[in-house]
């Protein structure tokens, strides 16, 4: 009896456990990373030190991609289809400096649009690994 109990008990934990959202479910979904990005996309344009690199690029472009990349990282349903980040950024010459103005315009508009600072945290940090194949200054 006492062992079944016990069975029965392990059995509802792991159930809870294969039932806990992903980062992406917890923060609403792809709605929530495309406003993000739009609003983050649009403050980088703007800005006098890096929006000369995005003169080429259409706005919506670099949101859908940023969306489903992000998407992807944090456990959601989408399948990054860009290009190699390498290949995009290589012939940049991009800074350590401009690296980190996108991604504090990244995190502004996700406080902007109301993740906590946690989420913000959680998503900052899958960013951090690909700065490697960002910048080549
Ligand atoms: C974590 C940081 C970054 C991420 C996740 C990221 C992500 C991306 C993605 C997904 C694309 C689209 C690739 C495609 O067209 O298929 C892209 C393109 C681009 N990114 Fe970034 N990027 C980052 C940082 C930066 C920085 C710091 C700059 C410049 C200051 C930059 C400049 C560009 C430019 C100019 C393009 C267009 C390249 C082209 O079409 O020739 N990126 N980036």
């Amino acid at each position: 009896m006492k062992n079944s109990i016990i069975f029965i008990i392990a059995l509802l934990l792991s159930a809870c456990s294969t039932t806990q959202n992903s980062l992406y479910e917890e923060i609403g979904g792809k709605e929530t990373l495309s406003n993000v990005f739009g609003l983050a996309v649009s403050r980088i344009y703007n800005d006098p030190t890096i929006g000369h690199y995005f003169k080429n690029v259409p706005k919506r472009h670099l949101r859908m991609h940023l969306t489903n990349q992000v998407c992807e990282l944090i456990g959601g349903p989408c399948k990054y289809d860009g290009e190699k980040m390498e290949t995009s950024h290589q012939g940049h010459n991009i800074s350590d400096k401009e690296f980190f103005i996108l991604v504090e315009y990244v995190q502004g508009a996700m406080r902007d649009i109301g993740l906590t600072p946690q989420q913000e945290n959680r998503i900052i940090a899958t960013l951090a690994p690909l700065k490697s194949k960002v910048v080549y200054r």
